[in-house]
């Protein structure tokens, strides 16, 4: 056993609580993590699933894999396993997933929203279809020209009457379709978001089925252009892709028209609130964040903290032996509070995810009461976890030093998987603005007319007794922050107008303000909750002990960060933020001997994260040093490139110092 190993195992004595316990509280419970390990077992036995490492491919090795592993995947494995949608097993789907999957966008986006588009007749005619991968569908919205304001996207369809069809077409190249998932390669229908125009009215945007490509030859049809998009900073297996239409015709029936139809006589009728065109977004932004950026932040976390453990480099003590890093206090604030972010976005998610349910079966019975509260917190939630999680993921990537920045160690590529959630699915800044303009609308409002979730915006607010870090004042620290920050921003708002401002400029110059409020208001809104689930959580006093000092170092190293804002506020003191400082402290060194234990609790497989440093093992310099032979750089000793451009150059080299050396 190497050294490095060993090093792990001894941390792994020291846990002081029970890890397989918190993996079943992390999964939901005891049944919970004996689903998820069969699934994973499932996949991780089978051989189809085995690829080389992905950073020893090329992009189109690496899209040709994960179609065919993916292809396998959704034909053969899911059915014969009894992963079903709705399923248990299928919550614990993403975890058993290989690690770069295609027919995302097909799975994830497209049949959820045929789902919530479709009538009963469409459902049952496009459903089947794309679940058996008899066709595959993208989601195409956003254009070259505009992604984050939905009005402003120029595809038309237009209602001819002649032949009962719609044609569809792209009048500029800004109009074409960029970067929806599967398009480029492997799509041969889109769900494409255009403007209706019936009768030379337009309607707005609405979805409508578009075969784009032939269903024997695979080639596209006539009047489609469409390509993949290139390489990106991440995503090299997917085909993003690019679809310009000219004049492509499709029937009347292509509308999806469970929320609005266009008669054969080109009556257009509405039948629901155009907000729930939205509602496959509102969908996603719940969803997303737990498999595209916790996880991520998850795996990132437990690579960075067991190679921080077998990691040694200097001295703690003058003539002492070397110490592991994570013995640096530093090493621990970086990493320390990432796992506590893990928990605390995860717990609060799954409390997101329950209220969606709600939403869902409440709207099956034709009440949409709650779609403004639902929104306003997907968007802000989806925004502020996806930037808690990317810039968690590069600090655990740079606290890995040099090794941090080689592929090998898994973590270049979590960082480019995670950051693009920051602008996929509306980009952050776009989002948090919306939950602004809710939250701008709820101050106004009296207490009775406000959703539970919001209260604390008008109600007093109320002074902390007794321990200053407590959970429970935490919680009242960021209740009473938000409520301040969002009464301060409406103010802002409210007096530019009043100054004769109009309306949309008052509100852009007090942007800045909006987006510090809504963010402040998500915080609360994380911090609640998984305060909440910790005190509510059925487990031993070990296990509850840890969740308590994860909680309570969330709150402190994000108040700790930006201790400016509550003294502003006058929500705490500079002596309580110089006990809030000395706490954090004291809980990175509580936390510190069951660091390894807390990532193990993750419970990843070493093939789910592909890390030299993040194995369980921790035999981290022969990992490193296999992967490396691996690279298809050293397939022969000498590199043609080496060979045809340096070689003129060495040959002096070796005439000169073999000179040298005979005239010597
Ligand atoms: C398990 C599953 C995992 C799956 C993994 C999949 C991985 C995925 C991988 C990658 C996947 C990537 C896939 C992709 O990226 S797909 C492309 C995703 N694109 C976007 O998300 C675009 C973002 N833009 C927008 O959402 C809109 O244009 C916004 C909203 C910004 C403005 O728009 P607009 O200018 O038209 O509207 P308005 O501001 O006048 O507001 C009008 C009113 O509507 C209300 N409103 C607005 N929005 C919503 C809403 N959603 N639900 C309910 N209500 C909503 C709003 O509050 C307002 O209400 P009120 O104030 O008047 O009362
Ligand atoms: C990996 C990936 C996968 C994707 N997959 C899909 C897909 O499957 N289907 C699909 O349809 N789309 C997809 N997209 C597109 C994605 O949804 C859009 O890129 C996203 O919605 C952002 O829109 P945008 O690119 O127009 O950004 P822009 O809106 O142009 O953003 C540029 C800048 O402008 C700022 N900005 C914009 N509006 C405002 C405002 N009102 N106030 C203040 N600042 C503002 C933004 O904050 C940002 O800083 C994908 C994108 C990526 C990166």
């Amino acid at each position: 056993m190497s050294i490095e190993s060993n090093l792990l195992k001894k941390e792994r004595q020291n846990v002081t609580f029970s890890v397989e316990e918190l993996t079943n509280v992390w999964d939901g419970g005891k049944e919970d993590t004996e689903i998820r390990r069969k699934v994973v077992k499932v996949f991780g036995d089978d051989p189809v699933l085995k690829s080389p490492p992905i950073c020893t491919m090329t992009r189109e090795e690496r899209y040709t894999e994960a179609t065919r592993k993916c292809v396998y995947i959704f034909r053969n494995m899911l059915q014969k396993n009894g992963i079903y949608p709705g399923s248990k097993e299928f919550e614990h789907f993403w975890n058993a997933m290989p690690i770069e999957y295609t027919l995302l966008i097909h799975m994830g986006a497209f049949i959820p929203c045929i789902m919530s588009f479709g009538s009963e007749e469409q459902v049952a005619k496009w459903l089947p279809l794309s679940a058996n991968l008899n066709i595959i569908c993208t989601y195409a919205q956003t254009e070259l020209g505009h992604g984050s304001f939905l009005r402003g996207l120029e595809t038309e369809a237009t209602f001819d009457r002649e032949t009962q069809e719609f044609v569809i077409n792209c009048p500029k190249v800004s109009s074409m379709k960029w970067w929806p998932g599967d398009m480029g390669l492997n799509a041969n229908h889109a769900l494409v978001m255009a403007n209706l125009i019936v009768g030379g009215k337009k309607y707005g945007m609405h979805p409508f089925m578009v075969q784009i490509r032939d269903l024997s030859t695979h080639m596209p049809l006539p009047g489609v252009t469409v390509g993949d998009i290139g390489s990106k900073m991440g995503f090299e297996a997917i085909d993003n892709g690019f679809l310009y239409m000219k004049n492509v015709r499709i029937p009347r029936e292509n509308l999806l028209n469970k929320n609005s139809e266009v008669k054969p006589d080109g009556t257009y009728v509405k039948k629901a609130s155009d907000r729930l065109m939205y509602g496959s977004m509102v969908n996603l932004r719940v969803n997303l964040p737990k498999s595209q950026a916790i996880d991520v932040l998850a795996k990132a976390c437990t690579i960075a903290i067991r190679y921080s453990a077998v990691r040694r480099q200097g001295l703690l003590n003058p003539g002492g032996a070397e110490v592991a890093v994570l013995d640096y206090t530093l090493q621990q604030h970086k990493l320390i509070p990432q796992l506590a972010t893990v928990y605390a976005t995860k717990f609060a998610g799954e409390g997101i995810i329950k209220k969606h349910q709600a939403f869902l079966q409440n709207m099956a019975k034709g009440n949409i009461s709650d779609l403004a509260e639902i929104h306003a917190l997907s968007a802000s939630f989806k925004a502020s976890v996806s930037e808690q999680c990317t810039e968690g993921v590069e600090v655990c990537r740079r606290a890995c030093g040099g090794h941090g920045y080689s592929q090998a160690s898994g973590l270049p590529h979590l960082l480019s998987k995670v950051t693009p959630t920051c602008t996929y699915e509306g980009e952050n800044t776009v989002l948090y603005l919306q939950t602004a303009r809710y939250l701008v609308k709820c101050a106004k409002e009296k207490a009775a007319d406000l959703p539970e979730s919001i209260l604390f915006l008008v109600q007093p607010i109320q002074n902390a007794r007794g321990n200053i870090t407590s959970l429970d004042n935490l919680a009242l620290y960021f209740k009473n922050r938000a409520a301040l920050c969002v009464q301060a921003a409406s103010k802002k708002v409210n007096q530019m107008s009043n100054k004769g401002l109009a309306m949309h400029e008052a509100w852009d110059k007090s942007s800045v303000q909006l987006v510090h409020a809504t963010k402040a208001y998500v915080i609360q809104y994380i911090f609640d909750a998984f305060a909440s689930f910790v005190k509510e959580v059925k487990c031993s006093k070990s296990v509850k002990e840890i969740l308590e000092d994860l909680c309570c170092l969330y709150g402190l190293h994000y108040i700790n960060n930006c201790s400016g804002d509550f003294l502003k506020l006058g929500i705490l003191t500079a002596h309580h933020c110089n006990i809030a400082e000395e706490a954090e402290i004291a809980l990175l060194e509580k936390l510190r001997p069951n660091a390894v234990g807390i990532v193990d609790a993750f419970d990843f497989t070493d093939s789910s994260m592909e890390s030299c440093l993040g194995a369980y093992d921790g035999n981290v310099y022969e990992r490193l040093f296999d992967m490396a032979k691996l690279s298809p750089l050293n397939k022969e000793p000498v590199h043609q490139a080496s060979y045809k451009y340096l070689r003129p150059y060495l040959l002096e080299g070796r005439d000169i110092l073999e000179g040298a050396k005979s005239k010597l």
